[in-house]
């Protein structure tokens, strides 16, 4: 493997990490019917904690499937700080972490992202040490990181946040962590990732009970199993690792992303359109998918690895509850209060993952839409129309829902917050015209760039 750099042959969006700062909008004329195939890229989630898990392996880790985001490329900053060789070429990244040695991740690039914080378990199992500052990532509630931080210390570490940074270390003349059993107050997906490289190192068995059982846990799993690591029960709630001494090099290829193929399911169905996705593993999107037929939507396996949605003309209200996986996903509730707000009837939506995760409805509100908030819920009295308004978003899901909300609603909306739309869709101005969308991005402060669609290797222009 060369040095460390990061270069690709396509380029990542720009790391910006507050909406005063978006130097570009999305235009999007509304009421255009979508058609075809959509390619879904590598899930974040996975993505991110993959990278992460990276640090644990003293050899070559190839990664496939990569989504070309700002939240990867800021991951990808994050980790060349800490002293690791890294290449992107297209959407294949190497990492090899044999040198690393640097236990200290920079405030200003940990701040801008949520699954940075969780290489601390990492880093601490292969230095003995680490310094983390507390992490960013969407606005939706305070986010502690208190069960990361038990979790450590029943691994021996001693740790402590002071000033904004956490500070970990394991005491004594020990250099590695030892195995506990360790029950989470609650499945946190990010705690469970965090305690689950930590304890791929350790010495002993590790126990995690009351684990996160989402997929992105399990696709971690896998990516350490395949570097030796020996962990068993991801995906239930009860997780075994055996701590082993060393891992290996690997090549290893992400899932795909199950949001960003629930967000092209939404826009399919608020657009009356039929679309097919792929490659999805159709069983992670249960949940979605059968909150969709629930409405009277149907969704089809095309093959083991694509959906198809079909279109229908009218769609009923329903309730939707946020839980932990395999529940309904939090990640998914912005972009299905859009399609709730065109619904027949009334519908509740319940926030119970995060304590301020419904920002958007007060933006919907102003495409027309009609929703009440109370506490954690919403009701959504399901109106005949969207008509277009500038609008702001305030998380990376909000404005994924604006912009579902704009392709359904009459005449232009301009929709701003696009830095929290890039950490976690690739091109997805470009795949919604490549669907017959009429998107375009404004910059504002310069000339406006092409309407250019290019996705899979297709290109075309368009007033
Ligand atoms: C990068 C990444 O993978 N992000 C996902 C991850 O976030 P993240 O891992 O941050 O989410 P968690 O599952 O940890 O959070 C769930 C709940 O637990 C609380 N909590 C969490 C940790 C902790 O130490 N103490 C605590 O109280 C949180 O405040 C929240 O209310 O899972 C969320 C829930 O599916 C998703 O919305 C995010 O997209
Ligand atoms: C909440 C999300 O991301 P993060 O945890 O990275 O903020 C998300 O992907 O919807």
């Amino acid at each position: 493997m060369e040095g460390r750099q990061i270069n690709s042959s396509r380029s990542l969006p720009d790391a910006k990490s507050s909406v005063p700062e978006d130097s570009s909008v999305l235009e999007i004329w509304g009421g255009h019917s979508l058609q075809g195939q959509v390619t879904i890229n590598g899930a974040k989630n996975s993505a991110l904690v993959i990278m992460a898990g990276a640090l644990l392996c003293s050899g070559d880790c190839r990664i496939r499937n990569v989504p070309l985001l700002a939240d990867v490329k800021r991951m990808m900053q994050v980790i060349s700080a800490l002293g690791v060789d890294l290449k992107l070429n297209g959407n294949v990244l190497d990492i090899n972490a044999r040198d690393f040695s640097t236990s200290k991740a920079p405030y200003e690039l940990v701040t801008q992202l949520r699954a940075s914080f969780f290489a601390i378990g990492a880093i601490l199992a292969r230095l003995g040490v680490a310094q983390m500052p507390l992490p960013g990532g969407c606005a939706i509630g305070a986010r502690p990181v208190d069960l990361h931080v038990r979790g450590l210390q029943a691994m021996g570490a001693e740790v402590q946040i002071e000033h904004g940074i956490c500070n970990a270390h394991i005491p004594g003349n020990r250099r590695r962590l030892q195995g506990a059993k360790i029950y989470l107050d609650s499945p946190s997906v990010g705690a469970t990732e965090t305690l689950m490289m930590a304890a791929t190192l350790a010495e002993g068995e590790t126990i995690i009970e009351n684990a996160a059982r989402e997929p992105e846990v399990v696709d971690l799993a896998n990516f350490c199993n395949a570097m030796g690591a020996k962990i068993s029960g991801a995906g239930t709630s009860k997780i075994v690792i055996d701590g082993v001494a060393e891992l290996h090099s690997l090549d290893y290829t992400i899932i795909p992303d199950r949001i960003e193929a629930g967000t092209f399911l939404v826009a399919g169905a608020i657009t009356r359109s039929e679309l097919i996705l792929s490659p999805v593993v159709p069983e992670h999107l249960i949940p979605v998918t059968a909150k969709l037929q629930e409405m009277g939507i149907s969704v089809v396996e095309e093959m083991a690895n694509s959906l198809r949605i079909l279109p229908v003309d009218k769609f009923q209200a329903t309730n939707i509850e946020t839980s932990p996986h395999p529940g309904f996903p939090t990640d998914m509730q912005a972009p299905f209060m859009s399609l709730l707000a065109l619904a027949e009837g009334e519908s509740i939506i319940k926030e119970n993952v995060f304590e301020n995760r419904l920002r958007h409805a007060s933006e919907l509100n102003r495409l027309g839409a009609d929703i009440r908030v109370k506490g954690n819920t919403a009701l959504i009295h399901g109106v005949n129309t969207l008509s277009g308004a500038p609008v702001l978003g305030t998380d990376l899901r909000a404005t994924a829902a604006l912009v579902i909300a704009a392709l359904a609603a009459e005449g232009k909306s301009t929709i701003q917050g696009l830095s929290h739309l890039d950490r976690g869709y690739e091109l997805i101005d470009e795949k919604l015209n490549k669907l017959g969308a009429k998107v375009k991005r404004l910059n504002l402060t310069g000339t406006e760039p092409e309407f250019t669609a290019s996705v899979n290797g297709n290109s075309k222009t368009s007033a």
